[in-house]
């Protein structure tokens, strides 16, 4: 049986914090890439972590907002990918979009700097836990209007989500059974509130649901800034196993994919076959359930 993964693939999560100083965290991040890349020169993929080039603040995101393809972001990442011969999932960035809106944006790069894919935060950070945390991205930010996937060239499909997408089932699923992704990765900066409560379960029941891998990419805990991401970048296999994770500091995180591990996993535990659309419907492909 072949899988949805065509070969092994080596990703490394690059997982670091931002200054307010971009042309700085550009800098980190390529250091860091070169570090993953001496550390193991076989890795295929790097991820960077959400907002890895500005501080995570509603206040902040206009100040930091650029043009993609053509601010010096997008242009940077373009260069390191070809001059290191990568895939880049290139964390997130605030966008100024063409509408004049400021997005949360993923821009992906193949190994010759050619963007293959672009994610704007579809759900956005609205929460209010009293006593926790208050957040509101909708003060500055626009939400995206789709579903992201992306194809890698050797290897297959991955979905893409920015951070709380990963809370909603839904975008997950519509990668994974509609377009057969191997892979859901999420660039994410939970916090000291809601990483405890939630995060490796999130990660843990997305994959499951799907029996594809999950990959979550964190920025490094930083108590300097206002907000305090809660680190540990993971990597999670088709069983819900947790195969990687970062601790709370800057790290670099290398974890290998197995395409025979998808197809183990899906023969044992049928479920991607056994679904009764027929009772409760496809919200992928717009099948309504029969139950009257
Ligand atoms: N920062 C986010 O977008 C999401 C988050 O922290 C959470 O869902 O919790």
């Amino acid at each position: 049986m072949s899988s949805i993964l065509s070969q092994k693939l080596k990703v490394a999560l690059i997982q670091i914090t931002a200054t307010a100083v971009k042309q700085d965290n550009l800098q980190h991040a390529k250091d860091y890439i070169l570090k993953a890349l001496k550390k193991d020169p076989k890795i295929d993929l790097v991820a960077l972590p959400e907002c890895f080039n500005s501080p995570y603040a509603v206040t902040e995101f206009p100040k930091y907002a650029e043009n993609i393809p053509n601010g010096e972001s997008t242009k940077f990442l373009s260069q390191v990918a070809k001059e290191n011969n990568i895939i880049l999932i290139g964390g997130s960035i605030p966008e100024l979009g063409d509408d004049g809106k400021i997005y949360n944006t993923s821009v992906t790069f193949d190994r010759q700097g050619k963007i293959i894919g672009k994610h704007r935060k579809v759900h956005l950070f609205d929460i209010d836990i009293p006593g926790g945390i208050t957040f509101k991205e909708s003060i500055t930010l626009t939400g995206g209007q789709k579903a992201t996937t992306i194809d890698l060239p050797e290897f297959g499909t991955i979905g893409e989500g920015i951070c709380y997408d990963v809370r909603f089932p839904e975008l997950a699923a519509v990668a994974a059974r509609e377009k057969n992704a191997f892979a859901l990765v999420y660039p994410g900066a939970f916090n000291t509130v809601t990483g405890p409560l939630h995060w490796h379960l999130l990660a843990r029941a997305r994959a499951v649901d799907n029996q594809v891998y999950v990959i979550l990419v964190s920025p490094s805990r930083n108590l300097n800034l206002g907000y305090h991401a809660y680190g540990h970048s993971l990597v999670v296999d088709p069983n819900g196993n947790i195969i990687a994770e970062a601790g709370e500091d800057e790290e670099i995180l290398i974890a290998e994919l197995d395409p025979e591990l998808i197809t183990k996993t899906r023969a044992g535990i049928p479920v991607t076959v056994q679904r009764r659309f027929d009772i409760y419907g496809d919200y992928t492909k717009n099948v309504k359930p029969s139950a009257t």
